[in-house]
């Protein structure tokens, strides 16, 4: 980019960044998600960084907030209330505390806690007494809310200790659940909703009549000395103490850190955390303790050298959606995806997500086209939050679910009481018969490795298979002619599956993918039957009179056995040697049975949900939270707190090879 473009782009992005902050702080109704306008604010102060000549003092970075409302009473801070800087990721929090070592000439201990996403307060007391409630406004100038503030419970109207004055700083919140009930309750009566609960906070403390922000069920936490006559303690640690010790509420989810691996490993235990809180955060503060180093570092215009916000990863991003495909699954159901343009999102790229079923579709009224927000919760994969409506130019498409499957031409038919619509062709199907074989192979079911999809796929368009029971018939002369498969792995390949013929009853009834038949069941069933055959023959109320087997199930394992083409594979599974017989003692098969886990940090092998889900299938139960009664508690990369609490309890530890044996050994 030559001058010109780069001065033209940093006005773009200043106009950008008012209108949006306008929305944000004056109308509290953003039209972004934050994580894109921090991203608009990052590029901003990068160029800003780079040409500082081009550095305005109106310039959005240089400033805090937005201005205050004139219905409200103007409130001059005699301390600036200002924002604070941001550092996405570890590394920018050690190039934090290299300038702060710096600076001061030494090393410095850290006070970490979480940052509430709410709305910025000051408080002044004067006598022991609550007079004036602000918002930050712009840093300087700010609204006067005292009445609404009376109106919130933990603002104390007195404080313990009769100080001439003192002024505090904190963040007025709403609980999650006040804000999903506030929320619940404008859509019953056709009011606009609040996109967050921060914006519901900013909402109700600007409320014009106290009386409203009284049923709001708002607090506030307190987090910060501004101004006292008298003594001031020398730490920031001590402030807080003090503070509590005056009666504010002051968030007891805090830590002095000796150094910054230590606020490091905090803020990454908080980041998998944050759920628990029943309110949000979106990071957390670190803050330096020694309030002499704040008075030796100072402020920049818009924030404290002494403190940084560092920002949560975002589990959301924004992204268009370029297409709606559909996918036809093992039983035939058609899963309308949305292909994305790609967009990074918590550490990887994302290009898909699912949209479930026709009905969300139109409840969410996703069309092609859409500006959408994606999200990532756990290890699933990601999804469509909800469409950015007010983005759309007019040429969006809508989607409608086509009627003839798009893998076989079969009917797609949708069955009542159903959210899934499905394709009539059943193994007629080549997308029903692929997926079935995949899900025989996969690793919970025969767990045939070497196997999956793109082999499948390879297998299937040569004709040498056409179901499961094909698998055992394959000759090695066929498998080395398939692409990017050399001797080698043709021969692993034939072991693997001949390997698989030794696996357990449940394996293999899990394997033939029996509708509503899931892992669990799967066990029940080969626990109860001596072999497949007597399965086949089971009358419905044997198979009802088993816990946990409902009439659904029951049903569908009836007709499952009852299908000629059914037979037919099982038949092939037969001949070739495969194990149809259950173990007698159906406690071999539940090795963990009665063994309580619990797992906490990050494991290289497996997803936490794929680790869940084999302990269950072995007979073990997994919980959230580690207690007396826990058994064992698996420890992978970057544990939380789980881990420090088994240690205390003495609670056996399970590194991730202690854990992947017990699973192969059940010992
Ligand atoms: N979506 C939009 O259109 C839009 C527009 C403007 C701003 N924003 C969001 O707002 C952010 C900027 O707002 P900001 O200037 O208020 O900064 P900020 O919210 O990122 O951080 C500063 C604020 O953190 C709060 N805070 C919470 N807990 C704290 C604690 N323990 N210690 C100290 N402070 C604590 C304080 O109120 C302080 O003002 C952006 O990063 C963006 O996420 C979004
Ligand atoms: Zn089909």
């Amino acid at each position: 980019m030559n001058r010109g473009a780069i001065k033209d782009r940093i006005e773009e992005l200043r106009r950008v960044i008012e209108e949006h902050n306008y929305r944000y702080y004056v109308l509290d109704q953003p039209v972004i998600t934050d994580q894109e306008y921090d991203e608009l604010m990052r590029e901003l102060i990068e160029l800003e960084n780079r040409y500082p000549e081009f550095i305005t003092p109106d310039s959005p970075t240089q400033r805090v907030g937005g201005a205050p409302l004139e219905a409200f009473e103007t409130v001059r801070h005699d301390v600036p209330l200002l924002s604070l800087a941001n550092a996405f990721g570890a590394d920018e929090l050690r190039e934090f505390d290299r300038r702060i070592r710096q600076a001061v000439g030494g090393p410095v201990d850290y006070v970490v806690e979480l940052k509430i996403d709410g709305v910025s307060v000051a408080l002044t007391y004067e006598n022991g007494l609550f007079v004036t409630g602000a918002t930050r406004g712009d840093g300087y100038l700010g609204e006067n809310i005292t009445a609404n503030l009376r109106t919130v419970p933990t603002v104390p109207l007195r404080i313990r200790e009769k100080l001439p004055r003192l002024v505090v700083r904190g963040e007025g919140y709403m609980p999650k659940k006040a804000f999903e009930a506030l929320n619940q309750e404008r859509e019953k009566e056709g009011q606009p909703l609040f996109a967050n609960p921060r914006n519901a906070a900013a909402g109700s403390l600007r409320q014009l009549d106290p009386r409203i922000t009284a049923r709001r069920s708002l607090q506030v936490f307190v987090y910060d000395l501004l101004a006292i006559e008298g003594e001031e303690p020398a730490t920031h640690a001590e402030v807080l103490e003090f503070l509590e010790r005056l009666g504010f509420a002051v968030n007891p989810h805090r830590k002095v850190c000796a150094d910054i691996e230590e606020v490091i490993v905090y803020c990454e235990e908080w980041t998998e955390r944050r759920e628990e809180l029943p309110y949000e955060i979106d990071g957390m503060v670190v803050k330096v303790n020694r309030r002499e180093f704040h008075r030796i570092l100072g402020n920049t215009a818009k924030s404290p050298r002494w403190a940084i916000a560092y920002k949560f990863p975002a589990q959301q991003a924004v992204t268009q959606v370029e297409n709606i495909i559909v996918r036809v699954g093992r039983t035939g159901a058609l899963t309308p995806t949305a292909v994305l343009k790609p967009v990074r999102l918590a550490g990887t790229t994302v290009t898909r997500a699912t949209l479930h079923n026709e009905d969300m579709i139109r409840e969410k009224d996703v069309r092609l086209g859409d500006m959408v927000v994606v999200q990532k919760a756990g290890d699933i994969i990601p999804e469509v939050v909800n469409v950015l409506k007010e983005r759309r130019t007019g040429e969006e498409r809508e989607f409608h679910m086509p009627e003839y499957c798009p893998e076989c031409g079969a009917r797609v038919v949708r069955l009542e009481g159903e959210a899934a619509a499905r394709c009539s062709g059943g193994l007629a199907c080549p997308a029903q018969v692929r997926e079935g074989i995949i899900h025989f192979a996969s690793r919970q079911a025969m767990n045939i490795e070497g196997l999956g999809p793109a082999v499948i796929n390879q297998l299937l368009e040569k004709g040498l298979i056409r179901d499961p029971g094909d698998l055992y018939y394959l000759k090695y002369e066929e498998l080395v002619k398939l692409e990017r498969l050399g001797p080698q792995s043709a021969k692993n390949l034939l072991e693997a599956i001949e390997a698989s013929k030794q696996n357990s009853l449940a394996q293999l009834i899990f394997a033939l993918g029996i509708r509503h038949v899931g892992s669990r069941a799967a066990r029940l069933l080969a626990e109860n039957f001596a072999s497949l055959d007597e399965l086949a023959q089971a009358s419905y109320e044997e198979l009802t009179a088993i816990p946990e087997i409902g009439p659904k199930m029951a049903e569908s394992i009836i007709s499952f056995f009852r299908e000629p083409r059914n037979q037919e594979v099982i038949g092939k599974l037969k001949r070739a040697g495969v194990n149809t017989r259950g173990d007698v003692n159906g406690n071999l098969q539940r090795p963990l049975a009665g063994k309580r886990f619990v797992l906490t940090g990050t494991l290289a092998s497996m997803t936490r949900r794929e680790a869940q889900e084999k302990i269950e299938a072995l007979g073990g139960e997994v919980s959230s939270s580690v207690s007396r009664k826990t058994d064992y508690v698996v420890v992978g990369e970057n544990p939380g707190s789980k881990y420090d609490r088994a240690k205390e309890l003495g609670i056996t530890i399970l590194n991730e090879q202690d854990f992947l044996r017990m699973l192969e050994t059940g010992l």
